[in-house]
């Protein structure tokens, strides 16, 4: 096996799962950012489960933080610990880690990240993936910075403290400046919140406006879902490449501090990371993936009886597959709402007891049935492989898969950990070959194309110019994976 991945700084690979990435929050004009924040944090748990943190400022007792492992709700819940946390000024982050430690192991990479500068603190929340951290890392710590954590994130704060400019937003944009891949940062002073999106905006970042006592707060937010809880209003997108500083007496200040790229979003955030109540690029993220459901349908048509989500993220587009069709949609399998998102497992066996725990077939309904099942993706092929034997033991007649996002064939560098290479079934089996593998009567992946039509690009997918991220189906980096490439790892190119 290629040990593209070996380096003193990366995570030891212990999971298989396709998971979250991270969310970030920040509110500025309200009494308790501490309290928005939580609750903000709370709706984005689905990007992060492992860790969360929150950062305040008060006038009087000046910068706190708390980070912890764990959920939002079991954390910054009790009065305790808010009452650590005053202040009108706040941003907070819920990680999955992507670099650095995993898991419940290093509170020292739990964000957000905190520095003093000459000019005064500030702190950073990071959602995405920096491509080049390991060589900034190796040149920062040459140049004598001293490092506190293992994460890539912390390399904008040392290439801040850096920086000669003489504020914290001009420091970021020069920090910024020699950062590769994928951010979308929420970070504050004592008195602004600083919202930005790398050039290609990989990774989502919204604005909104909170009306409060106080009068009117500014929030920035991964998701719009953040939104809702608080009774935020949404007012639009940050821009791919934006920088936003936004204080209680100035409002919003828009800067432009890279050159103008092409965006290139995510596009597996339309599939399956964004929450469906969330809105991106002006449409619902459920109706997105009601439409990927009707593209599959007209795609790759089977004679069946019932249509059954994987729940939660395949029930949009087993509506949508079942609409499309005239196959009734049923809820074969139920899922057991007291497990978390990803059960992440360390072994194969409890790996495979991790989708019985959180999965179950609705025996009534699937007995001497034709069942097409749809979930959103398909990574090491654990969760498909487990449920096709536990609906084939209940009685199904057939079972037909039918998967809303084209094979998964490469790693993403850019703000999801994915497994290695040779552990995506995509990678080393062609489509007949899952197909045995996962022993189903027929397996069907959209394509590409498809995919790109159900999110608006009625013409599908340019390849001279694509007009997403699509690098985990592709291998069409946007942004050269350079820390990988150096450790080994090979694009496509050089296949
Ligand atoms: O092929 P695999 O390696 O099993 O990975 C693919 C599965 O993992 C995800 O589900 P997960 O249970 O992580 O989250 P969900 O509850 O949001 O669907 C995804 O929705 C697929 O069902
Ligand atoms: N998933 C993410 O966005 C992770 C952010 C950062 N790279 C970390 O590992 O903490
Ligand atoms: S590689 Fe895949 S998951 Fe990663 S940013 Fe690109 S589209 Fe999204
Ligand atoms: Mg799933």
């Amino acid at each position: 096996m290629t040990d593209w991945r070996s380096s003193p700084f990366d995570p030891v690979d212990d999971d298989d799962k396709l998971k979250e990435e991270c969310g970030v929050f920040g509110v500025v004009g309200v009494s308790s950012a501490a309290n928005f924040t939580a609750l903000g944090l709370h709706a984005l748990q689905h990007r992060g489960q492992e860790a969360g943190g929150i950062v305040v400022h008060d006038p009087e007792q000046g910068f706190n933080s708390v980070r912890r492992f764990g959920y939002v709700r079991d954390n910054f819940t009790n009065q305790e610990t808010m009452d650590m946390l005053p202040g009108p000024i706040g941003i907070g982050h819920v990680r999955y880690s992507t670099s650095g430690s995993k898991g419940a192991t290093a509170i020292r990479d739990v964000q957000p990240f905190f520095g003093e500068f000459a000019m005064g603190g500030a702190a950073i929340a990071h959602n995405g993936n920096i491509t080049n951290a390991d060589a900034l890392r190796r040149e920062l710590i040459e140049r004598g910075s001293i490092f506190q954590s293992s994460s890539d994130s912390e390399c904008i704060i040392h290439l801040m403290a850096r920086s000669l400019q003489r504020n914290i937003p001009e420091r970021m944009k020069d920090a910024l400046r020699r950062v590769e891949g994928a951010f979308s940062i929420v970070a504050m002073t004592r008195t602004k919140i600083i919202g930005v999106r790398d050039p290609l905006g990989v990774r989502p970042l919204v604005l909104g406006r909170v009306e409060n006592t106080d009068g009117v707060g500014w929030v920035l937010s991964s998701e719009t879902c953040a939104l809702d809880i608080i009774g935020a209003e949404f007012i639009r997108e940050i821009e791919p490449g934006e920088m936003v500083v936004i204080s209680q007496k100035d409002g919003v200040t828009s800067h432009r501090p890279f050159e103008q790229k092409k965006s290139r979003f995510c596009i597996f955030e339309h599939v399956y990371f964004s929450r469906p109540d969330s809105i991106l690029g002006g449409r619902s993220v459920y109706e997105t993936r009601e439409n990927i459901g009707r593209e599959l349908a007209k795609e790759a048509p089977v004679d069946a009886d019932l249509v059954c989500p994987v729940p939660d993220s395949g029930t949009p587009a087993a509506i949508g597959y079942s609409l499309e069709s005239g196959i009734p949609y049923a809820m074969g399998i139920i899922r057991n709402q007291y497990m978390g998102r990803t059960f992440i497992e360390p072994s194969e066996s409890i790996r495979n007891m991790g989708v019985r725990l959180k999965l179950n077939v609705n025996r009534a309904l699937v007995r001497g049935k034709r069942i097409i099942l749809v979930d959103d993706s398909v990574v090491r092929g654990t969760t498909s492989r487990k449920i096709k034997e536990m609906i084939l033991d209940a009685g199904a007649a057939e079972v037909h898969f039918r998967i809303a996002s084209p094979p998964t064939a490469w790693p993403c560098f850019y703000g999801v950990d994915t497994p290695q290479r040779e552990k995506l079934l995509a990678a080393t089996m062609s489509a007949e070959e899952m197909r045995t593998h996962l022993g189903v009567d027929s397996l069907k992946f959209i394509s590409l194309d498809g995919l790109y039509r159900a999110v608006g690009e009625v013409g599908g997918r340019d390849p001279a110019s694509p007009q997403y991220c699509d690098a985990c189906f592709s291998g069409d980096y946007p942004v050269e994976p350079s820390d990988q490439v150096l450790k080994g790892f090979q694009l496509k190119a050089a296949e």
